[in-house]
C-alpha cells in the first residue's frame, strides 16, 4: 500500500463522516459549539440613535450654542421630548437622543450655569458622539453563518440579536481504546517491561476543547479476539480511537480486529512523518480513527486528523487546523520521502525545532507551541528561512 498524502488523507476521513444531528440549545449553553443554521437578526441594534458619551444632545447643525437645558434622556428612562434649535438635553452613554438632536456636546467639554450651557471647544461636528439606530446591525440582517464556531463574541451577538436558543450539532461521543500488553493504567506502579499509559489522558486533554463526550474504555491487551470485543463495545460511540498495534508487527491486531469486528477500513498508512501509521475507516454508524502507539506521533496524528474530524462532524465549516508563515531561527536538515511535523517552539528570533524529533521523546514534545510543516523532499533550511507553522494552543 503506498503512502497517502496527508490532505489527500484528511478529505477521505471527512467524507467517512456524517454530520451530527441538531440541538437547539439556550444561548450560553452553545460557547463552543459550531451553527447548523445562518442566524438572522431579531431586532435593530442599536434599537434608537444613542449617546456614545456622558453629555449633552443638541441640533449642532442649526445652532452652534450656547442653548438651554431642556430635558434629559437616560438609558432604560423614559423617551425624551422633540429638541428645539437652541434647546439642549442632558444625556447619558447609551440613552436615546431626542427627535431633532443630531449631536452631543461631551460633558468635559461643556460649561453649565443653571439651564445655560456653552461650549468650551470648537464648533461640533454634526453627528459627533452618535451611534446611529441599526448600525452594528439591523434586524432580518444576517448575523452568523452555519459552520461558524460560537466563540465568546458570538456568543454576544446572537443574545443582542434577540436570541434565546441556537441550532447546533449534539456533542459527539468519543470512545478511546488504548492497546498494548506493556501498558498499565495512569499512576499504577509499574514492573520491568511496562509503561504508564498516557495517550488516553493526552487525546481526552486535546478533545477537552471540543464539546465533546469522551468514554476511556481502558487498556486493551494485545490479542486478536479481545480486540474485536473492544471495537464491538466501542462501536455506539460517533467515533473510535485507538492507539498503538498500527503498525506492522506480530502483535498489532488493531487491524485485522477492526475488519472482524465487521468494520470497513478506508485507508492506512499516511506520507508523514511522525504519523505513518494512522489508518481510518468505518464501523456501523461510528468512523473509526487508529492512531500509531507511540505519543507524539499519536499526538502529532490527533492534531491533523482527530480534531479536525471531531470539528467536521459538530458542524463546522473550516475544520483543519489554521497555520501561520514564520521565520526560522536556527537551520534545519533536508526531509525524507514524508512529511515532516516538526515539534518547535517560538521564540522572537524565529522559530527553533525541539531538540529531539523521535516519535516517543515527550520531553520534548512537552516543550513546543508549534509544528513546523516542511513537505517530503524539502532541501535543508537555514536560519532566515520562511516555514509555515501550525501552532499548537
Ligand atoms: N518494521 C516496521 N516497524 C515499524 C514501522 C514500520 O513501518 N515498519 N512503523 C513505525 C512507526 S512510524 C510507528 S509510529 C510505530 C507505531 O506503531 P504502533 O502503532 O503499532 O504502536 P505500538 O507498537 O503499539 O507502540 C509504539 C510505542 O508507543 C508506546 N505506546 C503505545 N501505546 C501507548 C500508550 N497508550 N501510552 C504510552 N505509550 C504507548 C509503546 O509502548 C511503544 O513504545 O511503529 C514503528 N514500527
Ligand atoms: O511515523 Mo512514526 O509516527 O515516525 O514514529
Amino acid at each position: 500500500m503506498s503512502l497517502l498524502p496527508v490532505a489527500e488523507a484528511q478529505s477521505r476521513l471527512m467524507a467517512l463522516a456524517t454530520p451530527l444531528p441538531t440541538e437547539h440549545l439556550a444561548v450560553p449553553a452553545c460557547a463552543g459549539r459550531w451553527l447548523t443554521e445562518d442566524v438572522v437578526a431579531l431586532r435593530d441594534q442599536p434599537w434608537a440613535d444613542l449617546s456614545a458619551m456622558d453629555g449633552y444632545a443638541v441640533r449642532a447643525a442649526e445652532w452652534p450654542g450656547p442653548w438651554q437645558v431642556a430635558a434629559e434622556s437616560t438609558a432604560g428612562g423614559p423617551p425624551p421630548p422633540l429638541l428645539e434649535p437652541g434647546q439642549a438635553c442632558r444625556i447619558f452613554t447609551g440613552a436615546p437622543l431626542p427627535q431633532g438632536a443630531d449631536s452631543i456636546l461631551i460633558q468635559e467639554n461643556a460649561a453649565r450655569q443653571g439651564d445655560v450651557l456653552r461650549g468650551l471647544d470648537e464648533a461640533l461636528a454634526t453627528g459627533r458622539h452618535v451611534r446611529p439606530a441599526g448600525s452594528d446591525f439591523r434586524k432580518g440582517g444576517l448575523l452568523l453563518k452555519a459552520g461558524g464556531a460560537l466563540g465568546p463574541a458570538q456568543i454576544a451577538l446572537a443574545v443582542l440579536g434577540g436570541h434565546a436558543a441556537l441550532p447546533v450539532s449534539r456533542r459527539a461521543r468519543v470512545a478511546l481504546l488504548s492497546t498494548g500488553n506493556e501498558l498499565v493504567p495512569p499512576g499504577m506502579p509499574t514492573q520491568p517491561g511496562q509503561l504508564p499509559s498516557s495517550n488516553a489522558p493526552m487525546l481526552a486533554a486535546m478533545l477537552s476543547g471540543l464539546s465533546c463526550d469522551v468514554v476511556d474504555l481502558g487498556i486493551v491487551r494485545d490479542d486478536l479476539p479481545g480486540t474485536v470485543r473492544a471495537f464491538v463495545r466501542a462501536s455506539e460511540a460517533d467515533i473510535i480511537l485507538s492507539t498503538g498495534g498500527a503498525s506492522v508487527g506480530d502483535h498489532d491486531f488493531v487491524r485485522p480486529a477492526f475488519v472482524q469486528a465487521g468494520g470497513s477500513l478506508d485507508f492506512w498508512k499516511i506520507r508523514m512523518r511522525p504519523g505513518k501509521p494512522l489508518m481510518a475507516g468505518i464501523l456501523g454508524s461510528a468512523v473509526f480513527l487508529g492512531l500509531p502507539g507511540n505519543p507524539v506521533s499519536a499526538f502529532v496524528t490527533a492534531t491533523l486528523f482527530l480534531l479536525p474530524l471531531v470539528r467536521h462532524m459538530m458542524g463546522a465549516a473550516s475544520p483543519l487546523p489554521p497555520t501561520a508563515p514564520a521565520t526560522l531561527a536556527a537551520p534545519l536538515p533536508a526531509t525524507g520521502e514524508r512529511d515532516d511535523y516538526l515539534r518547535a517552539f517560538r521564540t522572537e528570533a524565529g522559530i527553533v525545532s525541539v531538540t529531539s524529533q523521535d516519535s516517543a521523546a515527550t520531553a520534548a514534545l512537552a516543550m513546543a507551541d508549534c509544528l513546523i510543516l516542511r513537505p517530503a523532499g524539502s532541501a535543508p533550511a537555514a536560519a532566515g528561512d520562511p516555514v509555515t507553522v501550525l501552532p499548537l494552543a
